[in-house]
Formats: structure tokens, sequence, C-alpha cells
């Protein structure tokens, strides 16, 4: 045994780093450990090498959380034959080593290349000097806060959304904290950045501005192998995958491969505003191809040039890749579904919903950000949610979600039963009002919702005739809330709730504006994609934002937190009512009906909280003994971008 002392940083940087760090700090070779599996190990020291050395003192080391540690390096000459020059003529290539399991020491500059450690000019002089920085930085040494002042400085100069959108890319693979620091202080402002609506444009052009990949692409190709895929991925500790097959990217449809952006974006909120650990979490795309031609004839395309695999096809590589994702991160591991198109959304929630931790954000997270918005709207129109009617302009995974998850909080509050409950709601699909006399041609999931009337085709029709108190677009149609709609919602209510909600900003069924002005200031409104406020004789009105992002953080973090196994509606329902608490009566003199997302990071761990103790209330939590307060747990748990000292 061979003993070090030194006070290391730990990344993932790959051999090609630590070989560096090496070389040039006079370290003795194989500095290196591979901590996959026993048979990754042994592969290693199979391969005839001299240098893959197992480290024992590395495995204390909290890896994953990216915190740098003083370690005393015990090397153990057991493998591989003995500590040698690795990295001389004579020994085994990269390849042999089996590069993705490595773990190497990053300091000087690699570290300043390595995103999870890098301060940039906030390495104070201790740490230049412990580091092997001297000479690379220049000599002044500022504050994150400054470097936050400064990006947003940077960031406020570009006009276009893209350009914002790609500065914030390259920040977060250039140094992860200031990236999350940037978005936790700056929230309201970055949040449509990084998120809804720019990143829909983002995914269109995705394969023009892709420098980096930022998750996993699992493809056609990969079948057979996609257990050996998740293996690449530099983080072992999976929390949360945020999953997407790109076929009904927002409200943009097929962007195949290129959907990419979403699990990034989704990801990056969850760290941001639900405090996972970014280490933690995992963008994957999964490409069966696409249908959209003009991906298919773009030259700057990164996706398989085929159309999309179906039937058998489809679900066997779905298949493989939920039980490859359970075997490798456990049953606790959440897997968010995102963007898949509705013949597949549904399919999939429910066949992995007995066997997975399975979310769908479009179905289920979109419905308990919409309910909370109702619950809190009951506070300025009086009454309850059993006195609405409800009509809906779109019948997918949003519309059908939303609507069942109003029916059961119904359902729950009046104690009748839940066939009752859906009978004051109704849907409008592309085809007109979902009628009974359409059952046998309705698709599965539009088939409660088939209530006996007249067929009706046009949506001013369908208003006219159901009178809705509530009207809530989710057709991922723009401009279809028309002025004949909106007016005759404001004919048939005192204040019509109108929920525009489709993404992004193009597809939203109505304006902010045009709501206010149509229904002459008396809409209480609120939209998928944000909206500025609207003037409207001589009255300021805020318009909120049904934004998903309200939930599905917190949400996140209580099942992580409670080791929950499996989704129940009753969290769902939890969610709702804990956002819903959140809005306060300067909120609701404001007409809003969401609290404002400054306040965010406190939403998510009290939205948190209610999720876990449902959790254990319902016995699908595994992290025992229950903690005595769950807020406090939630708020202690989440990760914190300012920068730790590396002494
Ligand atoms: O991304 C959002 O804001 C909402 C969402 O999931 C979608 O529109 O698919
Ligand atoms: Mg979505």
């Amino acid at each position: 045994m061979l003993s070090l002392n030194r006070t290391c940083f730990l990344s993932n940087s790959g051999i090609n780093g630590s070989r560096t760090a090496i070389q040039r700090h006079g370290l003795p070779a194989a500095y290196v450990r591979v901590p996959g599996s026993l048979s990754t190990r042994a592969r290693a020291a199979k391969s005839g090498d001299t240098g893959v050395v197992v480290e024992t003192a590395f495995k204390e080391m909290q890896f994953g959380n990216g915190s740098p540690a003083t370690v005393n390096v015990e090397m153990d000459t057991t493998v591989g034959g003995g500590v040698k020059d690795v990295y001389g003529e004579d020994t085994a290539t990269e390849d042999q080593l089996v590069t993705p399991w490595s773990v190497s020491v990053a300091s000087g500059y690699n570290l300043l290349r390595d995103p999870h450690h890098n301060k940039g000019l906030a390495f104070n002089e201790k740490e230049r000097d412990a580091h092997y920085l001297r000479g690379l930085l220049p000599p002044t040494v500022v504050s994150q806060e400054l470097q936050v002042k400064k990006m947003m400085h940077n960031i406020r100069q570009y006009q276009v959304p893209l350009q914002k959108y790609m500065a914030m890319t390259d920040l977060q693979e250039m140094n992860e904290r200031l990236f999350y620091k940037l978005l936790i202080d700056n929230v309201e402002e970055l949040l449509p950045v990084v998120y809804t609506p720019t990143v829909g444009e983002a995914c269109q052009k995705y394969g023009s501005i892709f420098r980096r990949p930022q998750g996993l692409f699992i493809s056609l190709k990969e079948k057979g192998r996609i257990l050996e895929v998740l293996k690449n991925w530099p983080e072992r500790n999976i929390q949360v995958i945020v999953v997407t097959d790109g076929e009904r990217i927002l409200g943009l449809g097929d962007l195949g491969c290129q959907g990419m952006g979403i699990p990034v974006g989704k990801l990056s909120l969850y760290t941001a505003l639900g405090g996972v650990r970014p280490s933690a979490c995992l963008p994957i795309t999964i490409d069966v191809g696409t249908n959209n031609e003009s991906l298919l004839n773009d030259e700057f395309y990164i996706g398989l040039r085929q159309r999309r695999a179906t039937g058998q096809e489809y679900d066997e590589l779905l298949h493989e890749f939920m039980c490859a994702v359970k075997q490798n991160y456990g049953e606790k591991v959440l897997i968010q579904f995102e963007d898949f198109a509705n013949h597949n959304a549904f399919d999939l929630l429910e066949k992995y919903g007995t066997t997975h931790l399975v979310f769908n954000d479009d179905i289920q997270g979109t419905a308990s950000v919409v309910l909370a918005g109702l619950i809190a709207a009951q506070k300025l129109v009086g009454g309850g949610l059993a006195d609405h009617r409800y009509l809906f302009l779109g019948a997918g995974e949003a519309g059908t979600g939303i609507a069942e998850l109003i029916a059961l909080e119904i359902s729950k509050q009046t104690n009748v039963p839940l066939d009752l409950a859906r009978k004051n709601i109704w849907l409008v699909d592309s085809k007109g009002l979902v009628v009974s006399s359409r059952k046998e041609s309705l698709q599965h999931f539009k088939k409660p919702w088939a209530h006996e009337h007249e067929p009706l085709i046009d949506l001013v029709d369908a208003v006219k005739a159901i009178k809705p108190t509530v009207l809530i677009g989710t057709s991922g149609v723009g401009r279809t809330f028309t002025k004949e709609v909106v007016q005759t919602m404001a004919s048939l209510n005192e204040k019509p709730i109108i929920l525009s909600l489709s993404n992004p900003t193009s597809q939203s069924e109505c304006t902010a504006q045009e709501a206010y002005r149509w229904s002459e200031g008396r809409a209480i409104f609120a939209s998928g994609s944000p909206f500025a406020p609207v003037e409207y004789e001589g009255k300021v009105f805020v318009p909120g934002q049904a934004n998903n992002a309200y939930i599905f953080p917190g949400f996140g973090l209580g099942l992580i937190m409670s080791g929950a196994i499996r989704v129940h509606d009753d969290m769902l329902l939890a969610a709702s009512e804990a956002l819903a608490a959140e809005v306060t009566r300067e909120d609701f003199k404001k007409g809003l009906i969401y609290p404002p997302f400054s306040n965010i990071r406190k939403i998510s761990a009290n939205i948190a909280a209610r999720v876990a103790t449902k959790a254990y209330e319902l016995g699908l939590a595994t992290r025992l003994p229950q903690p005595d307060d769950l807020v406090k747990c939630a708020e202690s748990c989440m990760y914190s971008p300012t920068y730790r000292s590396y002494r």
C-alpha cells in the first residue's frame, strides 16, 4: 500500500483529466479508481493493464454530490499487478481502462474546465495555491454575487430569447453552481429563458445549436443494450429521470430527438426550484425516429433519420428502457414522462404506474397546477369547485388529466361518486363537443367525458349550450378563444375563469390582453406561457401563469424525501391544496390565483412536505422513520448553489 496525503477534487473528468493531473503534478501514476461493478473492475484488471488501481480510501467518499474533500489516498496495488506508470509507453491503452467509470482528481486547468467544481474568478488565493491555479486566472478574486451581477448584465444585453437560452446553456456547462445561483436569484426573469416558452424554440433549432450532450440519447440503435448505455452516464446516484420521445413537444408537435431540450430544461428546474442535486438528475431522450418531414430533411438534424417506430418495436424499446432503469437505479428513481403523444402517454402511465415510480407531467403535473389555481379562484368568485361548470377545448393529456383531477377533488370534497362529479365537466376536441353519441369512435381516455347532449361542432356553440363558468384551453392550437368565445363567457358570468394553457406563447388559446379586453376586465385569467401585465381602461391586470414548474419540482422532492415507490392521485390533490394555500390576500387583491415565483423554493418545500406526508399515510414511503417536521426536512435537503470552500 502506498499512502498519499493530498487535498483533491473528485470529478468525472475521465482518465484524460486524471492523466494530466498526474503528469502535471508528478503524482504517482494510477491516480484512478474504477468504481464500476465488480465485473467492470475485473474487466479492467483482466485487460492486462498495470495501473487501474482501486483506492480503498475513496470508498468513503460521497461521490456525486459535487463535494470536494480531503482524502488520504491509499493505493491498493493488488488490482492489475502494481503501481507503474499506467500511462507510460508500454502499458494499457485508455480503451482498455473502461473509461466511463473512472473517477479522477481535478486540479489546475482541469478544475477550471469542470463545471461541477469550477468557480472561475471566485477561487480565492488559498485555493489558487492549493489547487495549481496560479497563473491560470487573472489576479482578481470576485464574489459569487458579483459573478451573478455580471452574468445578468451580459444576459440582458441579448435581445433574442434564444441567445439568452444559449448563454445560460454555456454557463451551465462552464460553472454549474453559478448557473443555479443565477436561476434561483432571478427566477421570474430566467424561467421563460431556460424553460417555456424559449425552450420550445431551442428544441426546434436544437440541431443547429447543439454543442455538448446534456443528457442521454437512447435510440433504436441501442436496442438490447440500454442497460449498458445507462452505465455510460457519469453519475450513478440518480433520483429523477425526465424522459421524452419527442413526439409532442409543447404545442409544437413532433420534434424527434431534438426534444432533448425539454428533459434538460425540466431537470434544471428540479434543481433550481425543487432543490434536487444536479448530479441526481438525468435527462433522457428516446429516439424512435420522427415523422417531422422538415427535420428528416434538415441536414443539421441530430436524430435517427427514419419515420417513427410504432407498435411492438416501440413497446419493446420502452419496456427495455423501463426495466433497465429499475435495474440500474432501483425502484425509488422517479421517472417523469414528458411530451409523449397522447396515444403513448396514457398507455405508458397505466402500464408502468403499478411497477415503477412514474409521473406524467403533462397529464398529472398540469392537472395539479390547474386544480390549485381553481381552488384558489374560489376565493375570488365564491362557492366551491362543485358549483362550477367546466368546458375544455382540447381533450388530450392535459385536458383529460385536469378534468379527472377536478372530478376527484369534487368527489372528495362533497362525497359524491366520481361519475357524478364528472357530469359538470365537458370537453371539446377537434371534432366538437365530446358527447355520448360519439362514444364508439372515441379514444379510451375521452370516454368518461362523453355525456348526453346533441352533437355540436363549434366551440362558441358549446359555450352557449353548456354555459360554463370555467373555460380551459388545452388544445395546443393558438387563437382558438376568439373574441366571440370570450365575449360569450363574459356575458354568461360576472367573473369568467379563462385559462389559456397551451404552450408556447404562439399556441396559447388567447393572449392576456384579449382575455381582459374582450371580457371588459372581468376575466380571471391565467396562461401556460407567460404574458406581460395588461393595461385596460386605466387599470393594470397581472396575468397569472399556470406553470407546471409550480408543482413538479416540489412534488418530485416529496417523493424522493419519503423514498416513495409509487405515485398516487391523492398526492396530486395534496400538492394542489398546498400550492393553493400559498396564494396570499395580496395576490388575490391583484386578481391572481397563483403565488409569485419569487417564493418558489419555499412553496416547493411545502408541496414536498404535503406529498411526503401523503406517501407516509398511504404506506408508500420507504424512508423510515418518518421525520417529525417534513417542511424542515425538505428545506434542509435542498441543494444550495452557493460555492463551497475547497480548503
Ligand atoms: O412545459 C410546460 O410549461 C408545460 C408542459 O409540460 C407542456 O406544455 O408540455
Ligand atoms: Mg410537457
